[in-house]
Protein backbone atom coordinates (compact mmCIF):
# COMPACT_ATOMS: atom_id res chain seq x y z
CA UNK A 1 0.00 0.00 0.00
CA UNK A 2 1.21 3.49 -0.79
CA UNK A 3 2.36 5.89 1.89
CA UNK A 4 -0.35 8.29 0.76
CA UNK A 5 -3.09 5.80 1.61
CA UNK A 6 -2.08 4.74 5.13
CA UNK A 7 -3.83 7.62 6.92
CA UNK A 8 -5.82 10.67 5.80
CA UNK A 9 -3.62 13.06 7.76
CA UNK A 10 0.14 13.01 8.36
CA UNK A 11 1.03 14.99 11.49
CA UNK A 12 4.10 17.15 10.89
CA UNK A 13 5.76 17.41 14.28
CA UNK A 14 8.50 19.65 15.60
CA UNK A 15 10.19 18.02 18.59
CA UNK A 16 12.41 20.14 20.81
CA UNK A 17 12.79 17.60 23.61
CA UNK A 18 13.54 13.99 22.72
CA UNK A 19 11.73 12.94 25.90
CA UNK A 20 8.46 14.14 24.32
CA UNK A 21 8.83 11.90 21.30
CA UNK A 22 7.46 8.60 22.58
CA UNK A 23 4.38 9.91 24.45
CA UNK A 24 3.61 12.22 21.54
CA UNK A 25 3.80 9.37 19.03
CA UNK A 26 1.69 7.13 21.26
CA UNK A 27 -1.00 9.81 21.47
CA UNK A 28 -1.11 10.21 17.68
CA UNK A 29 -1.25 6.45 17.10
CA UNK A 30 -3.98 6.05 19.75
CA UNK A 31 -5.97 8.77 18.04
CA UNK A 32 -5.75 6.86 14.76
CA UNK A 33 -2.89 8.58 12.94
CA UNK A 34 0.02 6.12 12.71
CA UNK A 35 2.04 7.95 10.03
CA UNK A 36 4.19 10.60 11.73
CA UNK A 37 6.63 13.04 10.14
CA UNK A 38 9.28 14.48 12.46
CA UNK A 39 10.84 17.55 10.88
CA UNK A 40 14.62 17.75 10.87
CA UNK A 41 14.32 21.33 12.06
CA UNK A 42 15.48 20.69 15.61
CA UNK A 43 18.59 19.24 17.20
CA UNK A 44 16.46 16.58 18.91
CA UNK A 45 14.80 15.35 15.70
CA UNK A 46 16.97 12.32 14.88
CA UNK A 47 17.03 11.15 18.49
CA UNK A 48 13.22 11.52 18.54
CA UNK A 49 12.92 9.39 15.39
CA UNK A 50 15.19 6.71 16.86
CA UNK A 51 13.20 6.55 20.09
CA UNK A 52 9.85 6.34 18.29
CA UNK A 53 11.21 3.66 15.94
CA UNK A 54 12.38 1.62 18.93
CA UNK A 55 9.47 2.14 21.32
CA UNK A 56 6.30 2.76 19.28
CA UNK A 57 6.08 -0.19 16.88
CA UNK A 58 2.64 0.80 15.60
CA UNK A 59 3.90 4.16 14.38
CA UNK A 60 5.15 4.58 10.81
CA UNK A 61 7.84 7.10 11.57
CA UNK A 62 9.52 9.29 8.98
CA UNK A 63 11.41 12.54 8.64
CA UNK A 64 10.44 15.85 7.07
CA UNK A 65 12.44 18.89 5.98
CA UNK A 66 14.85 16.47 4.31
CA UNK A 67 16.98 18.77 2.14
CA UNK A 68 20.26 17.00 1.38
CA UNK A 69 21.61 13.51 0.67
CA UNK A 70 23.18 13.70 4.15
CA UNK A 71 19.70 14.21 5.62
CA UNK A 72 18.54 11.08 3.76
CA UNK A 73 21.38 8.98 5.20
CA UNK A 74 20.93 10.34 8.71
CA UNK A 75 17.17 9.77 8.59
CA UNK A 76 17.38 6.16 7.47
CA UNK A 77 20.15 5.56 9.99
CA UNK A 78 17.90 6.82 12.78
CA UNK A 79 15.10 4.50 11.73
CA UNK A 80 12.97 6.65 9.43
CA UNK A 81 10.62 4.56 7.30
CA UNK A 82 9.83 7.39 4.89
CA UNK A 83 11.23 10.75 3.85
CA UNK A 84 9.52 14.05 3.00
CA UNK A 85 11.11 17.16 1.51
CA UNK A 86 9.82 20.69 0.99
CA UNK A 87 11.29 20.83 -2.53
CA UNK A 88 13.44 18.79 -4.87
CA UNK A 89 17.00 19.00 -6.15
CA UNK A 90 18.69 16.49 -8.49
CA UNK A 91 21.06 15.25 -5.77
CA UNK A 92 18.26 14.94 -3.23
CA UNK A 93 15.97 12.91 -5.46
CA UNK A 94 18.90 10.68 -6.45
CA UNK A 95 19.57 9.98 -2.77
CA UNK A 96 15.89 9.37 -2.10
CA UNK A 97 15.67 6.91 -5.00
CA UNK A 98 18.49 4.83 -3.53
CA UNK A 99 17.38 5.17 0.11
CA UNK A 100 15.29 2.00 0.12
CA UNK A 101 12.34 3.72 1.82
CA UNK A 102 9.28 5.49 0.38
CA UNK A 103 9.55 9.23 -0.04
CA UNK A 104 7.48 12.28 -0.93
CA UNK A 105 9.60 14.94 -2.60
CA UNK A 106 8.22 18.44 -2.59
CA UNK A 107 6.77 20.03 -5.72
CA UNK A 108 4.76 23.19 -6.20
CA UNK A 109 4.41 23.49 -9.98
CA UNK A 110 3.40 21.38 -12.97
CA UNK A 111 6.99 21.48 -14.22
CA UNK A 112 8.40 20.20 -10.93
CA UNK A 113 5.81 17.43 -10.81
CA UNK A 114 6.54 16.50 -14.44
CA UNK A 115 10.29 16.38 -13.81
CA UNK A 116 9.73 13.94 -10.94
CA UNK A 117 7.19 11.87 -12.89
CA UNK A 118 9.82 11.53 -15.63
CA UNK A 119 12.00 9.79 -13.04
CA UNK A 120 9.12 7.52 -12.04
CA UNK A 121 8.23 9.45 -8.89
CA UNK A 122 4.50 10.09 -8.92
CA UNK A 123 3.65 10.56 -5.25
CA UNK A 124 4.64 14.01 -4.11
CA UNK A 125 4.28 16.54 -1.35
CA UNK A 126 2.51 19.66 -2.64
CA UNK A 127 4.20 22.45 -0.68
CA UNK A 128 3.43 25.11 0.40
CA UNK A 129 -0.12 24.04 -0.37
CA UNK A 130 -2.20 27.05 0.56
CA UNK A 131 0.37 29.67 -0.44
CA UNK A 132 1.06 27.99 -3.80
CA UNK A 133 -2.57 28.05 -4.88
CA UNK A 134 -4.41 25.61 -2.67
CA UNK A 135 -7.45 23.65 -3.79
CA UNK A 136 -8.05 25.30 -7.18
CA UNK A 137 -4.38 24.83 -8.10
CA UNK A 138 -4.38 21.12 -7.25
CA UNK A 139 -7.69 20.68 -9.07
CA UNK A 140 -6.09 22.23 -12.16
CA UNK A 141 -3.17 19.78 -12.02
CA UNK A 142 -5.48 16.75 -11.88
CA UNK A 143 -6.53 17.13 -15.55
CA UNK A 144 -3.14 17.19 -17.26
CA UNK A 145 -1.30 15.08 -14.62
CA UNK A 146 -3.86 12.37 -13.73
CA UNK A 147 -1.18 9.87 -12.70
CA UNK A 148 0.46 12.13 -10.10
CA UNK A 149 -0.87 12.15 -6.54
CA UNK A 150 -0.10 14.56 -3.74
CA UNK A 151 0.09 15.07 -0.01
CA UNK A 152 -0.65 18.81 0.22
CA UNK A 153 1.02 20.40 3.24
CA UNK A 154 1.47 23.96 4.38
CA UNK A 155 -1.38 26.03 5.74
CA UNK A 156 -3.89 23.16 5.86
CA UNK A 157 -6.31 23.42 8.76
CA UNK A 158 -8.84 20.98 10.20
CA UNK A 159 -11.58 23.02 8.50
CA UNK A 160 -9.99 22.73 5.05
CA UNK A 161 -8.56 19.20 5.17
CA UNK A 162 -11.73 17.43 4.03
CA UNK A 163 -12.00 19.49 0.85
CA UNK A 164 -8.42 18.58 -0.08
CA UNK A 165 -9.05 14.90 0.67
CA UNK A 166 -12.02 14.95 -1.72
CA UNK A 167 -9.76 15.78 -4.69
CA UNK A 168 -8.92 12.80 -6.93
CA UNK A 169 -5.19 13.59 -6.90
CA UNK A 170 -4.88 13.87 -3.11
CA UNK A 171 -4.06 10.81 -1.01
CA UNK A 172 -3.54 12.47 2.34
CA UNK A 173 -2.79 15.90 3.78
CA UNK A 174 -0.05 16.99 6.18
CA UNK A 175 -0.06 19.58 8.90
CA UNK A 176 1.16 20.76 12.24
CA UNK A 177 -2.23 21.37 13.82
CA UNK A 178 -2.31 17.94 15.51
CA UNK A 179 0.54 18.85 17.84
CA UNK A 180 0.12 22.46 19.00
CA UNK A 181 3.35 23.76 20.55
CA UNK A 182 1.65 24.58 23.86
CA UNK A 183 0.14 21.09 24.16
CA UNK A 184 3.51 19.45 23.45
CA UNK A 185 5.31 21.74 25.93
CA UNK A 186 2.70 20.95 28.60
CA UNK A 187 2.68 17.22 27.86
CA UNK A 188 -1.05 17.43 27.14
CA UNK A 189 -1.19 14.12 25.26
CA UNK A 190 -4.96 13.79 25.73
CA UNK A 191 -5.41 16.92 23.62
CA UNK A 192 -3.08 15.57 20.94
CA UNK A 193 -4.98 12.27 20.89
CA UNK A 194 -8.31 14.10 20.54
CA UNK A 195 -7.02 16.22 17.64
CA UNK A 196 -5.69 13.06 15.99
CA UNK A 197 -9.01 11.26 16.42
CA UNK A 198 -10.89 14.16 14.82
CA UNK A 199 -8.47 14.13 11.89
CA UNK A 200 -8.59 10.35 11.51
CA UNK A 201 -12.37 10.59 11.18
CA UNK A 202 -12.00 12.77 8.07
CA UNK A 203 -11.73 9.60 6.00
CA UNK A 204 -13.88 6.83 7.43
O1 LIG B 1 9.02 21.01 7.73
C1 LIG B 1 8.77 20.65 6.59
O2 LIG B 1 9.14 19.56 6.13
C2 LIG B 1 8.06 21.53 5.68
O3 LIG B 1 8.28 21.45 4.53
C3 LIG B 1 7.08 22.48 6.17
C4 LIG B 1 5.85 21.86 6.81
O4 LIG B 1 5.29 20.88 6.01
C5 LIG B 1 4.89 22.95 7.07
O5 LIG B 1 5.55 23.84 7.92
C6 LIG B 1 3.57 22.51 7.62
O6 LIG B 1 3.15 23.41 8.57
P1 LIG B 1 1.66 23.95 8.76
O7 LIG B 1 1.41 24.90 7.66
O8 LIG B 1 1.72 24.62 10.10
O9 LIG B 1 0.76 22.77 8.77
Amino acid sequence: MSLLDLAPVVPVVVIDEADSAVPLARALVSGGLPVIEVTLRTAAALEAVARIAAEVPDAVIGTGTVRTPQDVTASVGAGARFLVSPGTTPSLVAAMLTSGVPFLPGAATASEAMALAERGVKELKFFPAEAAGGLPYLKSLAGPLPDVRFCPTGGIRPETAAAYLALPNVGCVGGTWLTPADAVAAGDWARVEKLAAEAAALRP
